[in-house]
């Protein structure tokens, strides 16, 4: 449902990405691993349009999500988290999770510009996914809390519900262990792996946690120097030479 092709993008004289490709199935964990600048961060940012990639073609369900401006992805059924968190600190955890059924794929919309649901039944509806969502994600006694002040753990729930509310057919997870506790990891993990399983969307987990990738993903694929350099199972992709080479000999 994913197909990523030959993408290249430059920066200046760097060459980011390196006719990368390779593809998510629906309802599918694919993680994305490898070591620091290999291009992950630059692919991600090409799926979600925030860079044009210089050539090559990115197709979400037969959409070409390069003919799209940022905003209309999430229309597209396409989700986000963010890395170093997008929430509205002075918003409560339910006010943050509702923005997300309206545009997310910029963090920092103002919230007067968003286009609410123009109808009440469509607001009810959007409010009732978030209330299902804060109970899944363990935030129902938050729900009043502004966003300031949490624990970071909990912020990133607040994320996940926020990229869920929108019902999103692929989940694009930006680092998501980041900053977390091993403790929050594996519950995170067991969290997005639950929900995943019960409403069936796909995920693209870019992440240096080789526990957690390896442990979630169906489907691993490696890059280094902006080119794909193993696509396979995790024991596969754990075991190739070239992703062994890649870490220098540490635990891939
Ligand atoms: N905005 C930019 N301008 C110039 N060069 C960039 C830019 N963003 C990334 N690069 C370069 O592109 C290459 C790929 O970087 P990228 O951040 O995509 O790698 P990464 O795999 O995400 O790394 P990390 O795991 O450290 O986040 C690196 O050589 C990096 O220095």
């Amino acid at each position: 449902m994913l197909k990523v092709s030959e993408v290249v993008l430059d920066f200046g004289g760097i060459r980011a990405l390196d006719t990368v490709g390779f593809t998510v199935g629906d309802g599918e964990i694919c993680g994305l691993i490898g070591p620091n600048g290999a291009g992950k961060t630059s692919l991600f940012n090409c799926i979600t349009r925030i860079y044009q990639p210089d050539s090559g073609s990115i197709t979400f369900d037969g959409t070409d999500l390069l003919g799209l401006r940022r905003h209309q992805v999430v229309r597209h059924g396409i989700a986000r988290t963010f890395q170093n968190l997008a929430l509205w600190p002075k918003l409560t955890v339910l006010e943050n999770t509702v923005l997300g059924a309206h545009s997310l794929a910029t963090p920092r919309l103002v919230p007067s510009a968003v286009a609410w649901p123009s109808t009440r039944a469509a607001r009810k509806r959007v409010d009732l996914r978030a209330w299902e969502l804060l109970e899944r994600l363990d935030l129902l006694d938050l729900a009043s809390h502004p966003a300031a002040g949490l624990p970071f753990g909990t912020l990133k729930r607040v994320e996940l519900a926020r990229a869920l509310i929108s019902e999103p057919s692929l989940l694009l997870l930006d680092e998501p262990a980041g900053g977390l506790t091993h403790a929050e990891v594996d519950e995170l993990a067991a969290v997005v792996q639950g929900l995943q399983a019960e409403l069936g969307f796909s995920v693209l987990l870019v992440e240096h946690h080789m526990g957690m990738v390896m442990s979630m993903s169906d489907h691993v694929v490696a890059m280094d120097f902006g080119r794909t350099i193993a696509d396979g199972t995790p024991d596969e992709v754990k075991r190739d030479p070239a992703v062994v080479a890649a870490y220098l000999g540490t635990a891939a």
